[in-house]
């Protein structure tokens, strides 16, 4: 077999969202700080179509590229490249990465707790991992401060009409609705429908609202829909199913760490949960990721709160991705039969 490239990655899932992780044959991109080398990473397309497009990925994939950390305090760095951003951090492929480093032994495991110190180019969290015969059962990720944005929001949604939303951020930055309000029950069989509404929902509420983080400027736009079922009380626990839409069209199959984190600074504005407390978020596929507020804090004099989220992830197998030095099309391609284009922003 011939090949001018070649990048290795562990697959991973966390609670059926896709997080594979490269571990082998990218350079770490330039840039003094994690988050410069994500902002290299999102204005060079090489790796990102490489690697999300088909033939070696489509919409579904995210990937993850450990790089050496920046910050002393941290065992690992990693830049999360998704469909449509290179995000500040992500709950689900958090997970996947503190289990593929333990996992494989990049980094030593410690029966039966082992903590990590993750940079993500939003900052540090710690991944604290239950593990039990060389396999990691359980990680609990201690998120970057999340914060509720603007409350009971208007927008006028095209053929939808007027909404309210919440805007938060929980290391992404997402537009929060009932999903009673538009019909939705949050169940499998209303993916597509999801999808499209969620689609203009995030559209809207980025031209009506908009969103800056207060410390990062430049991270100054909504990515997500959340389109949450109201919070329900299960054997004594707060419960919310979600559907989070993602650009450019596809429902997170995990309950998204970052949605969950923000649904929880939103649900602590408005009195409904107390550092503590259980929360549960329930994925539209069933998965669940087991949440609490740690304690409260505050970012530039705004209310915020610092996340635990947990979730478990399961690795599916390695890969080395290749290309042929004749494969004419070596960055791949991708079709909007698949790929949807042309709704967003
Ligand atoms: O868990 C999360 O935060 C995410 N899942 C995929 C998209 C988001 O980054």
């Amino acid at each position: 077999m011939r090949s001018s490239k070649i990048i290795h990655t562990v697959s991973c899932h966390a609670e059926g969202e896709v997080g594979d992780v490269i571990v082998g044959g990218v350079t770490p991109p330039p840039g003094d700080t994690l988050w410069e080398q994500s902002r290299w990473i999102e204005r060079d397309d090489v790796l990102r179509h490489f690697i999300l497009n088909e033939p070696r990925g489509g919409v579904f994939r995210h990937v993850n590229l450990l790089v050496p950390p920046k910050d002393p305090r941290a065992m690992m760095g990693w830049i999360i490249i998704e469909p449509a951003d290179i995000p500040p951090m992500s709950g689900s492929n958090s997970i996947c990465v503190a289990t593929v480093l333990l996992d494989t032994g990049i980094l030593p495991m410690t029966e039966p707790v082992t903590r990590l110190v993750l940079e993500a180019p939003g900052g540090l969290i710690e991944a604290v991992a239950e593990c039990r015969d060389g396999k990691v059962q359980r990680v609990e990720i201690h998120n970057v401060p999340s914060f509720a944005d603007q409350l009971d929001a208007w927008i006028d949604v095209p053929g939808i009409g007027s909404l309210q939303v919440d805007t938060a951020y929980g290391g992404d930055s997402f537009a929060i609705v009932d999903a009673h309000q538009l019909g939705f029950s949050v169940t499998a069989d209303e993916a597509r429908d999801l999808v499209e509404t969620g689609m203009k929902i995030t559209k809207a509420a980025n031209e009506q609202l908009g969103f800056r983080h207060p410390l990062n400027p430049d991270w100054d736009h909504i990515s997500f829909c959340q389109i949450a079922a109201p919070v329900t009380t299960e054997n004594g626990v707060m419960t919310g199913a979600n559907a989070v839409v993602i650009r450019p069209g596809k429902i997170d199959r995990s309950p998204c760490g970052t949605g969950s984190s923000a649904r929880m600074a939103v649900l602590q504005a408005k009195g409904h949960l107390q550092p503590g407390e259980r929360f549960i978020s329930r994925s539209i596929i069933g998965s669940e990721f087991h949440c609490h507020i740690r304690e409260l804090t505050t970012i530039n004099d705004r209310q915020a709160i610092l996340p635990a989220v947990s979730g478990r992830a399961w690795v599916t197998g390695v890969h080395q991705h290749m290309l042929d030095p004749a494969d004419p099309w070596p960055e791949g391609y991708r079709l909007t039969d698949t790929w949807p284009s042309g709704i967003g922003f």
